[in-house]
Parts: structure tokens; C-alpha cells; sequence
């Protein structure tokens, strides 16, 4: 059944739903299915499954029901390109407190449309948010600016916090885990749970939590600064997380303002990350995305991008959000996802379809992991335009040839030589752990900076 006389509206322009803030626009990647009507058909259908229609119509629909019509109101089928308006009022609201809650988007936005017999593929890759909606979601209630004030550096512009996985990944018991925290945080900020840890047999939560908190204070007096954690309370059940993090504030004591939460918001879903955002509103919101290649690599033609989940991710409230390296890591991504990182920061942006306002709140901060190292994060930020971001290297400390705190120090050198305009192949004639960064990581010392052997060899080769 063709139902482009209801669900369709191509003489709408953009620009007035944007101005009279009543809709909630999306941009799609669609594909009809071959045999299955034209592109506007099968386009009307999806706004009509993903609003107040079905295949067929129904007896009981009214005038009412047909004012909150998600209305396809711009088709392009040669670029595939779908973008749908959807009134404001077809979102859940919370009974407790009248606000929006993500999960009723995606159920609309992205729902049952992703299993229609009539669509190959659709894939979300922008929406826009007007002021009357993005006020009733949480937002962050904390950001880097909170860590850098524990810190103690400057709020507006504190520049890169240094942080590492604790690697193996799997396998650590509580001691040698600890060790490794301990380790990293002589030279470097801030520590997360890589995404897995939790409370296996081998690694109970409450021993580990003990003596990570122990290590914190321990690293703490060595070395005069303060050092933060970032503790994975990712679990399905909500009071599990909320049990994990109280057992965590409470053992950090003093230094309970030094501990972020981990949370893996792909794979737990909206509801986590929210359990979270209200439950814990002083502490980091680290929003882990373990699983999101699933839905946002560019081989996935459904689902929705990592440019969308990271929006999705600022309206929750996450404090901060993996975004990638931007190409200069070892996950999928390129530079030109730094479009990204601006639609966090920033209180106006452009997306790839829509411009969005954000009305003052609060930034999410990237966090950007995955393959780094002190050599590649010049380039890095080269492309950003900035370094103020949280930074886990992985391999990129523990895979240093003289251990974890060196680790630390070849990243920290690295950021102060990016800051200062000099070059790392030059910095690292003076700074002992960046020369040993190249002698570690020589295919990208290869690759990013011929010669260095030459410039370098004599302090390199030292030891
Ligand atoms: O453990 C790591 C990286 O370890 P390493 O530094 O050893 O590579 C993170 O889980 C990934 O960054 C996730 O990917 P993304 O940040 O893209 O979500
Ligand atoms: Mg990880």
C-alpha cells in the first residue's frame, strides 16, 4: 500500500521545521528493497512503522493521530538519501519527572524500521535536536574540566589528561593489577578498566578496588599529584552498578572525587548509562562503546554511525565518549571524524546533514584510544586542532621497552612538544622516555619520522 499521500511531505522545507522546533529531524541511508515500489513508498512506510502507522490502515486512527505523523519531507534516490521529521510529541517522557528518555528515540527512529520486508538497508547518519526537546535530556553533569580542576591545571584549556588501559586486557589478579596502576601513574593521570574487568573469580572487584585505591594514595605521595581512576561498573542489572559504585566511592574515601565510572553503553544500552548519569551525577560518566562497530562501521549499511551514537551520547549525559583515533590508530575511523569530537565540544556545530544548537549544556569530552602512542599523537592532534582530551594508550604505555611509567612520560613528553610547536624527533633529543618511544614503536617511528635513527641513534641506543 502506497502511503506517500499521508507519510510524505516534500514541500516542507528544512529550514521552517528547524525554526518552528516542533520536530526531531533524521537523515537516513536507504535502500528500498528491488521489486518493492518506488523510493517515496517505501520511504512513507518507514516514517508510517516508525511513527503512528503500520503496513495497512486501521479503524481506530483519528485526526489526532494523524497530527504526530513522522513525515518523510526530503528523498533523494540517487545519493539514497532519506530525512524524516518527527513531531516532538511522539516521544516517551519519564512519569517520575517529565523528561525525555534516549531509548524512546531509538525505539522510533531506529526500531522496527530496521526489519522491514520492503528496505535493503537504512542507516542513520544525522539528527537534529530542537531546543524544546534537548532541554528535557539529562546531559553531563561532569566533564575533563572536573578533572583538571582535581588535577589542579587550568579549567578552561588543561590539555591532555595522560591515561592507559591496565593491559592484559584479562588475567591480572588483584596484586599485579594494582602493580601496574601503581606503575603507570609515577608518569601518568588517569586509569581505566579496560572494558572487560569486572569481578571474575581471578580478580574479585572488592580485593582489586582495595588495592587500586591503595596504589592511587601510594602513587599520590610519590609523586606529589593527584591520580584518577576510572572504575567499570558496566552489569545488566541496575542495582549491581549502583552496588559496584558505592563500594568504589566508598573505598576511595578521600580520593572518592578522583574516581570516574565506566560504563558500556553499546552493549547495556541507554538504561546503564543513565542509571549512571543519575545515580553518580559528581562522578566522570565514562561512556565505553565496546560493540559499536556492529551497528557503526562504514561495512554496516544499518543501524546507525559512531557520529550518531556520540550525539546520543552528550543528550544522556556522558562525560566523555571514545571517539576513535581519527585514523591515527588502530580501530576503523578517519581524520574527518574530528566532525565528531566538535559536536561534543562545541555549543554550535555541524553535523553531516543538520547544524545543532546546544543551548549551553555541558560538553562531552573525547576520549581517544585505541592503538595510540607518543608518536602518533602529534598527527593526531595536528587534525583535531587541540589536545584537550583524555588520551588511554594501552600497548602505547605497557608496550615501552623500559615498563609503564616510562610509558606514561614518553606520552606526557609528546603532548608538551605538540603544545610547545617543537618537533618530537627534537623534543626527544632532550627527553629520555620519548627517545625510548621510538626504540619501542620503530614501525611508526618508521613511518612518521624518517630519519630518526640518524637524529636520534646515539641517545636511543644507550641502553
Ligand atoms: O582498550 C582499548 C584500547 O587499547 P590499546 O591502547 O592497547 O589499543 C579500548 O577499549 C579501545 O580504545 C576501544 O576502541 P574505541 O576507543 O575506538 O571505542
Ligand atoms: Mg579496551
Amino acid at each position: 500500500m502506497d502511503q506517500s499521500n499521508r507519510y510524505a511531505r516534500l514541500d516542507l522545507d528544512e529550514k521552517d521545521l528547524i525554526v518552528g522546533g516542533r520536530h526531531v529531524l533524521c537523515a537516513y541511508i536507504m535502500k528500498p528493497k528491488e521489486g518493492f515500489g518506488d523510493y517515496l513508498s517505501v520511504a512513507a512506510h518507514f516514517a508510517a512503522e516508525s511513527s503512528t502507522g503500520t503496513n495497512v490502515e486501521v479503524c481506530t486512527t483519528d485526526e489526532f493521530t494523524k497530527g504526530v505523523d513522522a513525515l518523510v519531507y526530503e528523498i533523494d534516490p540517487a545519493r539514497e538519501l532519506m530525512k524524516i521529521a518527527y513531531p516532538v510529541e511522539l516521544f516517551d517522557r519519564n512519569i517520575i519527572d517529565g523528561r525525555a528518555m534516549l531509548c524512546s528515540f531509538l525505539t522510533l527512529t531506529i526500531g522496527n524500521n530496521q526489519g522491514m520486508g520492503d528496505v535493503e538497508y537504512a542507516k542513520m547518519h544525522d539528527f537534529y535536536v530542537p531546543p524544546a526537546y534537548l532541554r528535557l535530556f539529562d546531559g553531563p553533569a561532569m566533564n575533563i574540566a572536573d578533572m583538571w580542576r582535581v588535577l589542579g591545571r587550568s579549567v578552561t584549556d588543561g590539555g591532555m589528561v595522560v591515561g592507559t588501559i591496565i593491559k592484559p586486557k584479562l588475567g591480572l589478579r588483584p596484586q599485579p593489577f594494582a602493580d601496574a596502576c601503581y606503575e603507570f601513574w609515577l608518569g601518568g593521570d588517569f586509569i581505566k578498566n579496560d572494558e572487560p574487568q569486572g569481578n571474575q573469580v581471578f580478580a574479585p572487584l572488592k580485593e582489586t578496588i582495595r588495592l587500586v585505591s591503595d596504589a592511587m594514595k601510594r602513587a599520590q605521595d610519590e609523586t606529589g599529584e593527584a591520580k584518577l581512576f576510572s572504575a567499570n561498573i558496566t552489569a545488566d542489572d541496575p542495582f549491581e552498578m549502583i552496588a559496584r559504585g558505592e563500594y568504589i566511592l566508598e573505598t576511595f574515601g578521600e580520593n572518592a572525587d578522583h574516581v570516574a565510572f565506566l560504563v558500556d553503553g553499546y552493549v547495556t544500552g541507554p538504561a546503564a548509562i543513565t542509571t549512571c548519569r543519575r545515580q553518580f551525577p559528581r562522578q566522570f560518566l565514562h561512556y565505553h562503546r565496546a560493540g559499536h562497530g556492529a551497528v557503526t562501521s562504514p561495512q554496516s549499511m544499518r543501524g546507525y554511525t559512531a557520529f550518531v551514537l556520540s550525539k546520543m551520547s552528550r543528550l544522556q549525559g556522558a562525560s566523555g565518549i571514545h571517539t576513535g583515533t581519527m585514523g591515527f590508530g588502530k580501530m576503523e575511523g578517519e581524520a574527518a571524524d574530528k566532525a565528531m569530537a566538535f559536536m561534543l565540544e562545541r555549543d554550535n556545530a555541524e553535523g553531516p546533514y543538520y547544524p545543532q544548537e546546544w543551548l549551553g549544556m555541558k560538553a562531552t569530552t573525547p576520549i581517544i584510544s585505541g592503538g595510540m602512542n607518543a608518536l602518533r599523537l602529534p598527527g593526531f592532534f595536528d587534525n583535531l586542532g587541540h589536545s584537550n582530551i583524555i588520551q588511554t594508550s594501552g600497548g602505547g604505555a605497557f608496550g615501552h621497552l623500559d615498563g609503564g611509567t616510562a610509558g606514561a612520560k614518553s606520552l606526557r613528553q609528546a603532548h608538551d612538544a605538540w603544545k610547545s610547536g617543537v618537533d618530537l624527533v627534537e623534543y626527544a633529543r632532550e627527553h629520555r622516555e620519548l627517545a625510548r618511544a621510538f626504540e619501542s614503536f620503530q614501525n611508526d617511528a618508521d613511518r612518521f619520522y624518517p630519519g630518526w635513527r640518524q637524529k636520534l641513534g646515539v641517545i636511543a641506543a644507550a641502553e
